[in-house]
């Protein structure tokens, strides 16, 4: 079985960027690709299933986020557009304490992701199928989370009416990005502020392939008004320049 090739794998990548997990963490993240893999022959979850590229790319740009960021323990967070539960899954095997909701529309993912937190035996995680436009409207999650986080979701001004309606003043929205995140800011300036956020840092981070990658960090400042998110589809078709 390829089992201890992606355990191996994961713990070198983990070295070169001086994170460490205990041996139940790493099995955990190797159980969890080995699902994605498997789920992924039947409904599309990653294009990315080699070992190595799915360490790099997947699970240590994840544990960035808890490397270079301070979540608060036991803080709520929502991982918004989760796909394959990336990042929430991955953090959520590292932090037994954070409180952590998976959303994502589409209904075979999250019938996936139920399946993983059974299988690996997560706690303290839950999973929403809806679109954030919806949820965002909904008392029990609007500006009831500490952080709300997405990767790989859309650009930073859909993101914007997307994730911040989710956080309490005060939280903050990280946004996961690539190199072009410095154009993606300044298109996003009058979302971010309309839905109540300021930017507040950009950490910019290597891959140890040399993938460039940055953690835009949002704070909530004031509530965000009753009108946002506007109605499903339009935060995308008509993004807030
Ligand atoms: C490209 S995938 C990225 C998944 C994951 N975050 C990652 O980094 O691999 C984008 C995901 O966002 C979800 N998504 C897109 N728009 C959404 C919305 N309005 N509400 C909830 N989920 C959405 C899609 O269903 C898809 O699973």
């Amino acid at each position: 079985m390829k089992n201890n090739v992606m355990k191996e794998i994961i713990k070198e990548k983990l070295l070169k960027c001086e994170i460490l997990l205990t041996e139940e963490k790493l099995y955990l993240l190797e159980n969890y690709f080995q699902e994605v893999i498997r789920r992924n022959e039947i409904i599309n979850l990653t294009s990315v299933i080699d070992e190595k590229e799915f360490a790099e790319k997947h699970i240590i740009d994840s544990l960035y986020l808890n490397k270079l960021f301070y979540l608060s323990e036991s803080g709520k967070l929502i991982d918004v557009g989760t796909g394959a539960g990336i990042p929430g899954i991955i953090l959520k095997i590292v932090r037994d304490d954070l409180n952590i909701t998976l959303l994502d529309s589409v209904k075979k993912k999250t019938d996936f992701l139920n399946d993983v937190i059974e299988k690996l035996d997560l706690k303290n995680i839950y999973v929403i199928n809806d679109r954030a436009e919806n949820l965002g409207k909904n008392r029990e999650h609007r500006e009831n989370y500490d952080y709300s986080v997405a990767r790989a979701v859309s650009n930073l001004s859909t993101l914007a009416e997307f994730c911040l309606p989710f956080v309490k003043v005060g939280g903050f929205f990280l946004a996961m990005k690539g190199e072009k995140a410095k154009e993606e800011i300044d298109g996003s300036i009058k979302a971010v502020e309309i839905m109540g956020g300021k930017i507040e840092d950009i950490i910019s981070y290597d891959l140890p392939s040399g993938y460039k990658r940055k953690i835009i960090v949002i704070r909530k400042i004031k509530n965000t008004p009753e009108n946002y998110p506007r109605r499903p589809g339009i935060p995308e078709k008509r993004p807030i320049k």
